[in-house]
């Protein structure tokens, strides 16, 4: 089966009107999972990016094998509370609330070539403040990378702005 066979549609979660995309199940089936990461790194690696930036948590799971297979790098982004000072915050809104991001202030970007990676594009909310904790580093955006990206969200117009490539392995 296809790593998308694996994917879970549940309507009204986390409130009511959104339909979640549950990508964890694909993670648990190891040919599915290579399947996604072989994927990921054949679109990433012309992007030369020197680092891969995620936010908490999924982006996690999905940045940490794709960076060590390109030899880059990897910048976690925080929900708030979790990084000790000094850090760069970026508020945001997403498709069911609104959240802050954190990276640490003291990451060396300055110059570095990065891609940011998570597992669904919504309506971009989230790595559109990626984006800006990067650029507050110094950082080149090389590219956006997402297993999927929810069209009727737009998440795409909201990083209009960002002169880098947006890849999605599936749009829907
Ligand atoms: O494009 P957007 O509208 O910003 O939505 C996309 C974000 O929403 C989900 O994360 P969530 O904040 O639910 O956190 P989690 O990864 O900890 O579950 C998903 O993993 C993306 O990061
Ligand atoms: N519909 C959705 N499914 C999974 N993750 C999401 N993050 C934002 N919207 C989402």
């Amino acid at each position: 089966m296809a790593w998308m066979d694996y994917l879970r549609e549940i309507p009204d979660f986390p409130e009511p009107g959104v339909l979640f995309r549950d990508v964890l199940p694909v993670l648990a089936v190891p040919d599915a999972w290579r399947e996604v990461l072989d994927s990921l790194e054949q679109q990433v690696r012309p992007l030369g990016a020197h680092v891969v930036m995620a936010p908490e948590a999924r982006g996690f799971l999905l940045a940490a094998p794709l960076a060590d297979r390109l030899g880059a790098g990897l910048v976690p982004v925080r929900k708030p509370g979790k990084l000790p000072d000094p850090v760069f915050r970026e508020r945001y809104t997403l498709e069911y609330g609104e959240n802050q991001l954190e990276v640490e202030e003291t990451t060396v970007l300055k110059g570095r070539r990065v891609v940011i990676v998570d597992d669904v594009l919504a309506t971009g909310g989230t790595v559109k403040a990626c984006a800006h904790l990067a650029e507050r580093l110094g950082a080149e955006i090389a590219g956006f990378a997402f297993l999927i990206e929810l069209k009727a969200l737009n998440g795409r117009s909201r990083l209009d702005d960002i002169e880098a490539p947006v890849l999605a392995l599936e749009r829907l």
